[in-house]
């Protein structure tokens, strides 16, 4: 379980004082998928970088199972993300100069994994998410859509316990965000892994089972959906056109 404690995070700049995230309070569970929605500038990844422990809030505490790790000192830091967490980002961060398979390899390669091992566990996850015919080339040979397919499974070899995703079908067409979003529910369903996934696209949140949405620093609403995504959809806009919103609703 995941809970965020009255978290609170400032920027300063130039000497004046900005409240990005005002007073946060939540609890995720494990094996949920939530989607963390809101208008530009709202604070969605300062708020997914607090809980994925990038950054430490100014105030307050974050606690992985009752384990506080705004505490942590670095090493302790880094072991907690290495066993614990994976990342998605917009822009897939996949290395140029190696190949995808390599790419995927990394953090086991990192760990000091058996080179067996290792190619039995990229591609069981290349086929999961239908690159394996991708794994010999470099990520300027492929579709972003692939590229992000590749850094999902990157994230996912370690099998972390909670997946960070920031905008992961912000630079991908329309049918690319479909096999992503059904390869990342797959996933949920699957190997029960937590999900907190930022996007302004309010069909992507349909895929998820949770959306917060966050308005000026605070959640300002909630809802969850009964499993029908279709009708989620219509939750998410609703609440969209209530809280006047800045949000995509592609398809
Ligand atoms: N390191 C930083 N230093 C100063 N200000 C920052 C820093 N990081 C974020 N901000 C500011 O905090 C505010 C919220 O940023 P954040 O990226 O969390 O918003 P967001 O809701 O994710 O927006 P978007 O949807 O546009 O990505 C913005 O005004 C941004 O300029």
């Amino acid at each position: 379980m995941l809970k965020a404690e009255n978290i609170k995070k400032e920027y300063r700049v130039h000497g004046k004082s900005f409240k990005i995230i005002k007073n946060i309070n939540l609890t995720i569970y494990d094996g949920d998928f939530v989607s963390i929605m809101g208008p530009s500038g709202a604070g969605k990844s300062t708020l997914l970088n607090m809980l994925s422990t990038i950054e430490k809030p100014t105030q307050g505490r974050i606690l992985y199972n009752s384990k506080d790790v705004t505490q942590m000192k670095n090493k302790e830091l880094s072991r907690f993300r290495k066993d614990n967490i994976g990342f998605i980002f917009q822009d897939y961060n996949l290395i140029d100069s190696m190949t995808i398979e390599d790419n995927i390899a990394l953090p086991l390669v990192i760990s000091g994994e058996r080179y067996s091992v290792i190619r039995e566990e990229v591609s069981k996850f290349a086929r999961f998410f239908g690159i394996e015919e991708q794994l010999g080339k470099y990520p300027y040979e492929l579709s972003g859509g692939q590229k992000q397919k590749a850094a999902a499974a990157r994230a996912m070899i370690i099998k972390p316990k909670v997946l960070f995703a920031d905008e992961p079908t912000g630079a991908l067409d329309s049918r690319s965000s479909i096999e992503l979003l059904n390869c990342l529910s797959k996933m949920n369903r699957e190997s029960e892994i937590t999900i907190i996934m930022v996007t302004h696209d309010a069909f992507a949140a349909s895929y998820s089972k949770k959306v917060m949405f966050i308005k000026d620093g605070n959640i300002n609403a909630q809802i969850d959906s009964d499993g029908n995504r279709k009708k989620f959809f219509d939750d998410i806009m609703k609440v969209v056109a209530s809280t006047g919103g800045e949000i995509n609703e592609t398809i």
